[in-house]
């Protein structure tokens, strides 16, 4: 059984369907994505998982328990830390810590915690002082200092600056390695590709992919991108609607063809018809990135 498992759940807020009919299973262990445009109901999921939002419909369970009903143990099971994480903004990042810690029966030492997440040298900084990846610290350090089996992390690297996202990362998978079971809700492909052991795809409050992310990318009908210049000219429309081939481009002379393995066998074959070879030939696996956009699109067109 899935340390969590959300099967079902349903939430809406006046005429606004949140989320609906979402799944979402986390192993113990694991890091797992919830990637999703904006409003498409990331942030009302871990809510959920939380217990501070109740669900219409549906059910959630952390550990067998069920958040909204039994607090006591979620709140020792859970670390969250949310988009804004309400710190009062005269307290030292010391005495942040110190202050969640106190509401926990056994915390992790807050002054060694504060060490190994990097802000020992601002631990009597107040929290309005701190830059914006010192206080993304400081709020993980606030969700990781009751030694939950989980952690929520909601977009903790937005604003940040390249340098202090890779740093960010690294204390992600630092706290993996301790073996803390982590939910990262993220709008970044990278982040995603960099971090996470599975992924789930929400648009629209539904799941619209879930897996490893080279399973989401390969399961695109996009999943693989190749670009060439023919070396002599096409009749219009020559590659589209080839077996496999999900899109055509033109930039200049250069073509570019998004589509599955046959869709590639079925363009060179197309291109020795016409007598062309393909010329610069480049063929890559599509990026997550590519994917998403792919998935995000076709769902908003579905509902449209
Ligand atoms: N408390 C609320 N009251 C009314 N509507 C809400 C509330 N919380 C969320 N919503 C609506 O529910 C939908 C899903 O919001 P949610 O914040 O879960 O999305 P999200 O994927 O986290 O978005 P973002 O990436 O922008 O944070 C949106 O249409 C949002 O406006």
């Amino acid at each position: 059984m899935a340390l969590i498992e959300v099967r079902g759940l349903r939430k809406t807020y006046g005429r606004t369907v949140a989320v609906d009919s979402l799944d979402l299973d986390v192993d113990e262990g694991q890091v797992v994505g919830v990637l999703g445009p904006n409003g498409a109901g990331k942030t009302t999921t871990v809510e959920c998982v939380a217990g501070l939002t109740r669900p219409d419909a549906g059910t959630v369970t952390l550990a067998g328990h069920v958040p909204w009903r039994d607090r006591v143990a979620v709140t020792r099971l859970l670390g969250v830390q949310l988009q804004s994480s309400g710190l009062p903004a005269k307290l030292t990042a010391r005495e942040a810590v110190q202050l969640v810690a106190a509401c926990h029966d056994d915390p992790d030492d807050p002054d060694e915690l504060v060490d190994r997440l990097g802000l020992g040298p601002v631990a009597g900084t107040r929290y309005a002082k701190l830059s914006g990846g010192q206080q993304q610290r400081l709020a993980i350090a606030t969700a990781l200092v009751g030694r939950p089996r989980a952690v929520v992390l909601d977009e903790l690297t937005t604003g940040l600056d390249p340098e202090a996202r890779r740093q960010t990362w690294d204390l992600v998978r630092d706290v993996r390695d301790r073996g803390t079971t982590v939910v990262l809700v993220t709008h970044l492909m990278e982040e995603a590709q960099q971090l996470c052991d599975r992924i789930t795809v929400v648009a629209g409050g539904r799941v619209v992919a879930e897996g490893t992310p080279d399973e989401v990318v390969a399961g695109r009908s996009a999943a693989t991108t190749m670009t060439f210049v023919p070396t002599a000219a096409l009749p219009p429309g020559a590659l589209d609607g080839l077996p496999g081939v999900a899109s055509v481009r033109r930039a200049g002379d250069r073509v570019e063809v998004t589509g599955s393995d046959d869709g590639v066998r079925a363009v060179l074959r197309a291109l020795t018809a016409h007598g062309a070879e393909p010329a610069g030939l480049r063929v890559a696996a599509s990026t997550l990135d590519e994917a998403y956009l792919e998935l995000v699109r076709s769902a908003a067109e579905a509902t449209a």
